[in-house]
């Protein structure tokens, strides 16, 4: 048995906990950072690695269909489906160095590969070493949610943990599902040459302005999935090969079965109750400053529930060292966190959708538009699909939302000027190069302005007289 004294321990090796644990290393704090499976965690070997690079296999696949507006021979491409996994495979290696324990251990971090459990306040059994520590960032993300569906538990299913290491090619690919997991690989595997069917029980890509996900919805369709909504999966039969998913809405019957309806927070193993931690079906509860009912144990990324991405518990991570290096105050904002969904076309949205933000503000509110049609760069690409809304409250946006080629690069500067509290005209004086799909952004922020200066007839007197002194 060994005991260990540490100032910071982080439990959990992913986006969120190597986060904290490089910078707080590299500021000189002793660190101890426990992780019981992989190195990296979801987002790398599970998760946005994996999801990203299956679906650049299929984006290759597809452009080799669709050259013929522009000359070029469309092809039926030959799709090795193991080759694709293994591109997958290579890019998760590429990636892991810089997630791996020689990488922590040569920051100074010390790295004990065990899963940790809390024996009382503010100590931690992990394997045979004991850790007392002044203050624990639980960091454990989240697993697949597997829902009691009567029958799943009969069949083979795959989920986000075991679908990236399937070699055979599924048939017709079942997903029970329609969130940002269910949608992306649906695309990646029709594109692939799969049949796939999307069973959802309420509404695709519900987080999203339906306005947006429509035409998300639509390119799917017309690339051949299935799309079955208001779908509730209540009975699963069968066998490998042919399983079939009775719904609200009628049976579907495919080859395999990917399972992605949410995910539950992983606290199974933490013994909180050892510690007086509080929690709840959706995660570790957390104040403002993601404090747990233990002022000196904070939650951070997926198992604090709420916004579930990588680049969230990153900026949880920044909000941990400001407050434990340096006893700096910090809390948790969310108006400027954005998410995008990796189909093609691309969603992404920042602050509140043109629903909620007319709900808030009602007649205060704003909302502008440019279409990508518009743009000459996406009409040179023919990528004409797509379309930004921004809603402005007094000349500040408090949301965006993009449908569209590059909608995940787009989507950013949004967040410097919600981020900034920034008035729309810091993105009209902004000038992107031509032509870039960027324009659209300051397009959109121009179509504020464009009313109130060719619309106004103040201003076209104002024109008139000066250019009647002009010499
Ligand atoms: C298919 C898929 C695609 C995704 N795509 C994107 C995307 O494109 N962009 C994006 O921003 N987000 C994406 N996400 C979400 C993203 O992966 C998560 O939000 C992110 O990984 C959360 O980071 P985390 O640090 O909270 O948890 P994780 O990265 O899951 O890390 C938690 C770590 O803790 C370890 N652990 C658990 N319990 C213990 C214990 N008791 N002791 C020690 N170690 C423990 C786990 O083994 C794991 O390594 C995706 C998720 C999935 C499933
Ligand atoms: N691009 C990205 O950033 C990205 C990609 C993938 C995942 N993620 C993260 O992972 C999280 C989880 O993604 P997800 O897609 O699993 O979850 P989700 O909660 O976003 O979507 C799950 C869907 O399953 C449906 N559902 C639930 N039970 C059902 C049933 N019995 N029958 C039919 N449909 C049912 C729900 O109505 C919902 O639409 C996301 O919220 C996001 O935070 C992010």
């Amino acid at each position: 048995m060994t005991r260990i004294k540490t100032d910071l321990l982080v439990i959990g090796a992913g986006s969120g906990g190597l986060s904290v644990a490089a910078g707080a290393a590299q500021m000189g704090a002793d660190v101890t950072l426990l992780e019981g499976h992989k190195m990296g965690g979801d987002c790398l070997n599970y998760g946005c690695v994996p999801s990203k690079a299956l679906l650049a296999a299929g984006h290759a696949a597809h452009a080799m269909t669709q050259g013929a507006a522009m000359g070029i021979t469309p092809t039926v491409p030959e799709i090795d489906y193991a080759a694709a996994k293994d591109h997958v495979a290579r890019v998760i290696a590429t990636i892991a160095p810089v997630d791996s324990q020689e990488r922590f251990e040569g920051l100074g971090v010390r790295v004990i590969r065990e899963f940790g459990a809390f024996t009382g306040p503010r100590i931690v059994q992990a394997g045979d070493t004991t850790i007392t520590a002044r203050r624990i960032v639980v960091a454990t993300g989240s697993s697949p949610l597997v829902p009691p569906i009567p029958g799943l538990a009969d069949v083979p299913y795959l989920t986000n943990e075991t679908l990236f290491e399937l070699r055979e090619k599924p048939e017709h690919l079942l997903i029970i599902g329609g969130g940002p997991i269910g949608m992306e690989m649906a695309q990646a595997h029709v594109r692939l040459g799969c049949k796939v069917t999307v069973i959802e029980g309420a509404t695709a890509l519900a987080k999203d302005d339906p306005e947006l996900t429509a035409i998300v919805l639509e390119r799917l369709r017309a690339e051949g999935v299935t799309i079955a909504e208001n779908a509730l999966a209540q009975h699963i039969t069968g066998q490998g090969g042919a399983i079939t998913v009775e719904t609200s809405a009628g049976s579907f019957t495919g080859t395999h079965l990917l399972i992605a309806v949410g995910r539950k927070p992983n606290i199974d193993r933490l013994n909180l109750a050892a510690a007086g931690i509080a929690a709840t079906k959706q995660g570790i509860t957390t104040d403002a400053r993601l404090r747990t009912t233990d002022k000196h144990v904070y939650a951070i990324g997926d198992v604090a529930g709420g916004l579930q991405f990588t680049h969230v518990a990153g900026y949880h991570a920044g909000l941990i060292i400001r407050q434990v290096l340096f006893g700096l105050p910090a809390k948790v904002q969310t108006a400027h966190i954005p998410w995008a969904t990796y189909t093609d076309p691309e969603l992404a949205q920042i602050g509140l959708t043109e629903a909620q933000a007319r709900e808030t503000y009602g007649d205060k509110l704003e909302v502008v538009r440019a279409d990508y049609h518009h743009n000459d760069r996406a009409i040179a690409t023919g990528q004409t699909t797509g379309l930004i809304k921004v809603m402005l409250v007094k000349g500040r946006p408090v949301g965006a939302s993009i449908v569209g080629a590059q909608a995940g690069e787009l989507i950013t500067p949004w967040s410097l000027a919600i981020a900034n509290n920034l008035k729309i005209s810091a993105l009209t004086n902004m000038i992107a190069p031509y032509p870039t799909i960027a324009e659209l952004n300051k397009r959109a922020a121009g179509a504020y302005f464009s009313p109130r200066l060719f619309d106004n007839m103040m201003v076209k007197r104002v024109v008139r007289l000066v250019q009647r002194l002009l010499p």
